[in-house]
């Protein structure tokens, strides 16, 4: 199968970055990409490292859609629910990078990114795609949401405790640190270099518009259950990663060996989840342009806390590589395909 693949708002960081995987992809093929700043311009010209790899044109968003089987979309958020009719209605597979169909409860969307559901039929179609807990509902879809890095990191961190009741579905917290890719390629003031460098702050400190995506994720994990936390960022001054922290309360009595072995049992044959032995803690370092979250547990007996600490780098299993992880599987190729990246050593 060769799978036509185009990639609108290719100029961005999460665009560009399907655009490297994509060039790499076995089965698939960059079809057509798409910007409006830079329409005309080949994508070689604005990221050099391209040359030679991609020297595609950057056309329009009609084009793109034209030409490919798989649309993905890397646009800011609110851009995309038209985009995705155009797609359905032409028998296209849609995966849209922003938020625009990741919140079941459209209530939550206007609260969080104040804008509207324009078409109830296509949310009901999408589907929150995260595949290591939601596998077998992304399968043959055509609408699909794709998580981003923060709302990857910690539903896996805590999934395997979560649903074998180990730790309360209230009081979590997480605790999550990004690298500045996060926010995107246009330039703002805390992302200007001598703002950022050699500090380290929080932001949106328990106001993120990710909260209620985390939270809809872990209530599903945990059967249907509410499940509220408490979500702090933390802008990294590095290029790529995210670590989340997540802490929670014990509910029943349990050594840090018999939760362990829930992980085991959920993630043991999860490709792209790295359980890592006792005494290993998880570091942005060791999953840098792969498409692993590394995962390690630890437990506060003194103050009856599970930790659970989570590594991805967010441009590959936080966006990008996990978008190729849903084509995989919304087309039925073997799910790592393209995507068996190893990370750097050093
Ligand atoms: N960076 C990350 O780690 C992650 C990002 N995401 C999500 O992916 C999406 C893209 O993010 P990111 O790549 O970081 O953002 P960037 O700001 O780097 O890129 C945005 C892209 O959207 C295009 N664009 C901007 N405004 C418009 C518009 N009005 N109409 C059409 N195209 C437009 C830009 O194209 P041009 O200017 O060339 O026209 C550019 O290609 C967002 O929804 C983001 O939340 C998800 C997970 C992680
Ligand atoms: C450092 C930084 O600014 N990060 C972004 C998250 C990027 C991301 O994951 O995007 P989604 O909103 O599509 O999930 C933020 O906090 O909004």
């Amino acid at each position: 199968m060769n799978i036509k693949a185009g990639v609108v708002g290719a100029t961005g960081y999460a665009g560009a970055e399907l655009v490297r995987l994509l060039t790499g992809h076995p089965q698939a093929e960059l079809a057509a990409i798409s910007s409006v700043s830079f329409t005309g311009q080949a994508l070689s010209d604005i990221y050099p490292a391209y040359y030679h790899i991609c020297d595609l044109v950057c056309g329009t968003q009609e084009e793109v859609v034209e030409k490919s089987d798989v649309v993905f979309a890397a646009l800011p958020h609110g851009l995309s629910q038209e985009l995705a009719k155009t797609c359905y209605d032409a028998g296209k597979v849609f995966i849209d990078l922003g938020a625009d169909f990741r919140l079941e409860n459209e209530d939550d969307y206007k609260e969080w990114y104040g804008g509207t559901y324009l078409y109830k039929e296509l949310h009901e179609q999408a589907v929150y795609a995260l595949p290591e807990l939601f596998r077998e509902q992304i399968r043959g879809k055509k609408i699909i949401a794709n998580p981003g890095c923060y709302t990857t990191a910690v539903p896996l961190a805590l999934a395997p405790a979560l649903r074998k009741g180990y730790i309360a579905a209230e009081g979590i917290i997480a605790d999550c640190k990004s690298g500045v890719t996060g926010a995107g390629r246009k330039l703002t003031q805390n992302t200007h270099y001598p703002e950022l460098n050699e500090g380290f702050s929080a932001y949106k400190v328990a106001a993120h518009r990710h909260t209620p995506e985390m939270e809809q994720s872990l209530s599903h994990v945990a059967g249907g259950a509410p499940v509220k936390l408490t979500f702090v960022p933390h802008l990294l001054p590095v290029n790529r990663g995210i670590l989340a922290t997540c802490y929670a309360k014990l509910q029943k009595e349990a050594s840090l060996q018999e939760i362990r072995q829930a992980y085991e049992e959920q993630y043991g044959d999860e490709p792209f989840i790295r359980l890592l032995p006792e005494g290993r803690v998880a570091d942005i370092k060791n999953v840098r342009y792969s498409n692993y979250c590394d995962i390690s547990l630890h437990m506060d007996p003194r103050t009856n806390t599970f930790i659970a600490i989570s590594a991805i780098d967010n441009m590959v299993k936080g966006a990008a590589g996990q978008a190729i992880q849903n084509m995989n599987l919304a087309f039925g190729l073997d799910e790592t395909c393209g995507l068996m990246l190893t990370p750097p050593a050093f």
